[in-house]
């Protein structure tokens, strides 16, 4: 029921839509008040009141128009505030959780949150929430209209109604399952589609195209047959209130001219009886549907809002941050069973240029994910910046399918001028702002679509740049010019990572930190590492750096 308070935020919402759908939901009882007036006028001949039958019969038709369609424009505009409602408070959620919380959840089943489960939540919880109300008032308006005319036809319509709202709590076990087997897969599937669309190029190259369309229409036929048993069992649930409500029907029916034979009940109240029983059933079958629904949703509801009640947990940043990095004795592993940095102490000063360097899978990356506080510390301490105070330039730039100006701007608006300073940082002068780029940057060269990921954070600069294997898809002339560039940024601290070192870019670093299993084995400027024959000279010689 915690789904409930969205229903309840938008009062004015709930009360307007509330009221729309009483006055269309009593349609079928002034239907029945109309027959009642034209049965009392053509079985007791009272032809002097077809002028208030006509009456009657023009002022319902006016009347079930304008309140039904009201209902409508009202019930759909509810329905999107609260859609809208839940999303925005996921999305937030979503956004504002830390980079460990994130990375852990399947791209896939993310957005499964908002291509299926709230469509979910909407179509068996939302929709339903309100027509069941609805229909439990009209139910009782119509047994009060019963009760009046007759205490013992009302008391039968209690149980046929109880009989069929048995149905749900029958079929509840079977509804979970199905459903939840639904929402895990759509997650899978959501995962496997996206990752056969990005990788598309490397099916096309290993001639694997019919082994993967094979394999698409299993995940599609899985999927469709999950979707089908969840549909397959709410109608079912239906069904049997149908016909346990049909079959109490017929004996009330009986019952009912029984009544009117031996004189218990006037002839003039069959039809209306007749006629508000039909609604009351159908009205019953409604409540058994969406009760099936509403069991089958409570799980995604419960998923959905324990993210949003977790209201993100992004990682707090220290605000003394007095322009120096410091680490001190920082122990961290990914996993609890394997450290990836031991013990590492160092002191990054304001200003300086440091190169990081050692064997591939020594730690250097997961140093400066340490920095930007993108996963918290085993042991020690590191004083995180976090994006305030940190730019950083990864190995593998993303470009977003807009221009390259709000490829650059990133939603902070910055001047033209600006931006092309940071166009010709990178070398590509030649590019206009207002030039469009295709979704990962499809019509531009890999070492462009880097380019332009490096003058993005160039136009964003900090106090502290961390970049990571920048250069790895750039030719070498291009990368040193761009290196020299970072290099002669004054008052910025830089830690830079990479493989590709030139000699001459290397000399001008203030320090050379050498990793060596999450450790710094060595550090000093190239001539004094190149003197000392070490760690750094035998990397050096075999060609690692
Ligand atoms: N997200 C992750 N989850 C688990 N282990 C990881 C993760 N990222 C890195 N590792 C592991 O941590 C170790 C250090 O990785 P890191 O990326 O810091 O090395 P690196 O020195 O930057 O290597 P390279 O030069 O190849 O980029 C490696 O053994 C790697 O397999």
């Amino acid at each position: 029921m915690r789904m409930c308070r969205y229903i309840l935020k938008n009062k004015k919402y709930f009360i307007g839509t509330l009221c729309t759908s009483l006055f269309a939901g009593v349609v079928p009882l002034f239907l029945a008040y109309v027959i009642q007036l034209i049965s009392d006028v053509a079985f007791n001949n009272h032809f002097e009141k077809a002028g208030t039958c006509l009456f009657a019969s023009v002022l319902f038709l006016v009347y079930t128009l304008m309140t039904t369609s009201i209902n409508s424009i009202m019930k759909s505009t509810y329905r999107k505030k609260l859609k809208t409602d839940l999303g925005e408070d996921l999305y937030f959620s979503l956004m504002n959780q830390s980079y460990s919380t994130f990375k852990k959840e399947k791209i896939g089943n993310q957005l499964s949150l908002f291509t299926n489960d709230i469509k979910m939540v909407d179509e068996y919880y939302f929709h339903p929430i309100l027509s069941m109300i609805v229909d439990i008032i009209v139910s009782v308006i119509i047994l009060i209209y019963i009760l009046r005319i007759h205490v013992f036809v009302g008391f039968m319509m209690v149980l046929i109604a109880v009989a069929t709202l048995l149905v749900p709590k029958m079929m509840e076990k079977r509804l979970k399952k199905y459903s939840n087997q639904l929402f895990s897969y759509s997650g899978i599937y959501n995962s496997k589609l996206k990752e056969i669309f990005q990788n598309f190029d490397i099916i096309l190259d290993l001639s694997v195209l019919k082994q993967f369309v094979d394999k698409g229409k299993e995940w599609i036929e899985n999927m469709e047959y999950k979707q089908r048993n969840v549909n397959m069992a709410i109608s079912l649930t239906g069904n049997w209130a149908n016909c346990i409500a049909a079959t109490f029907q017929l004996i009330f029916m009986l019952v009912i001219g029984l009544m009117i034979l031996y004189g218990h009940l006037d002839m003039i109240y069959m039809m209306p009886i007749v006629n508000v029983s039909n609604n009351f059933i159908s009205n019953l079958n409604d409540i058994s549907s969406n009760l099936a629904g509403f069991k089958s949703v409570s799980d995604v509801n419960s998923k959905l809002l324990n993210i949003i009640d977790s209201h993100g947990q992004a990682n707090k940043f220290v605000s003394n941050y007095d322009g120096n990095i410091y680490l001190e004795h920082v122990s961290f592993g990914y996993t609890e069973s394997k450290m990836v940095i031991d013990d590492l102490s160092f002191k990054f000063e304001k200003g300086k240029k440091y190169a990081i360097v050692g064997p591939s899978g020594s730690g250097k990356s997961t140093i400066l994910k340490l920095i930007l506080g993108y996963y918290p510390v085993q042991k020690g301490n590191v004083s995180v910046l976090g994006p305030k105070n940190v730019s950083m330039i990864h190995q593998e730039s993303h470009i977003f399918d807009d221009t390259i100006r709000n490829n650059l701007n990133m939603e902070l608006v910055q001047t033209d001028e600006t931006l092309l300073k940071c166009l010709e940082f990178v070398d590509l002068p030649e590019f206009k702002l207002d030039q469009n780029i295709c979704e990962d940057g499809s019509n531009l060269s890999g070492g462009q679509v880097q380019r332009i990921g490096i003058a993005r954070t160039i136009s964003h600069l900090k106090e502290v740049l961390l970049c990571d294997e920048i250069t790895a898809s750039l030719d070498a002339q291009t990368a040193i010019e761009i290196e020299n560039r970072i290099l002669d940024l004054k008052e910025e601290t830089v830690l830079y990572v990479t493989h590709k070192y030139f000699d001459e870019t290397l000399k001008k670093f203030d320090c050379i930190l050498v990793f060596k299993q999450g450790r710094i084995v060595e550090q000093g400027s190239f001539e004094e590492l190149m003197k000392n024959k070490e760690y750094f000279y035998s990397l050096k010689n075999k060609g690692c750096i």
